[in-house]
């Protein structure tokens, strides 16, 4: 697998790094650089401790842990956020608690989301009059079935 070289800036030096947990997995998982109890149908901006540099060409997706899902119906609002790569603040997370009866409580240092690299290209947008015919045209939103 390819790994590219990001530098990090640990904002909070008593935190570990983000971590991929496994050789191979594509998300590396983002830390909470804060102890908070997410109330049932809460969201809050967390702080990860960490602010990068991504390449030009690369973006960061901060993604739910399926994990937290499942077990406490916990997700990230915004998923999956968006890391420009120009970016050079503290990574945040977005996190909703959907659950409708149970508040959910994090430590410092828990992994709270997951932050997957990705290549991307910009558009150059064209004002054109017509647009291409396409198999699909101009159904969509639930039209497949109908
Ligand atoms: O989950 C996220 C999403 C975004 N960001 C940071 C990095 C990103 O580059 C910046 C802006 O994000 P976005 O473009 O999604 O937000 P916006 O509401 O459009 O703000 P802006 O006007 O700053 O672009 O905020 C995060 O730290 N975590
Ligand atoms: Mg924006």
């Amino acid at each position: 697998m390819n790994r590219i070289s990001v530098p990090v800036r640990q904002l909070d030096p008593g935190l570990s790094l983000p971590h991929y947990a496994h050789a191979g997995d594509a998300g590396a998982d983002l830390l909470s650089a804060e102890q908070f109890t997410l109330e049932p149908g809460e969201r809050r901006l967390i702080g990860t401790g960490v602010a990068l540099a991504l390449p030009v060409g690369w973006v960061g997706l901060v993604h739910p842990r399926s994990g937290l899902a499942a077990r406490h119906g916990v997700t990230v609002l915004n998923a999956p956020g968006t890391v420009d790569a120009g970016y050079r603040g503290e990574l945040k997370v977005c996190l909703l608690n959907t659950d409708r009866d149970e508040a959910v409580h994090f430590e410092r240092g828990d992994r709270i989301a997951q932050l997957i690299l990705q290549r991307v290209d910009q558009a150059e947008f064209i004002p054109v009059e017509e647009l291409d015919a396409s198999d699909r045209g101009a159904d969509g939103f639930g039209s497949t079935g109908r």
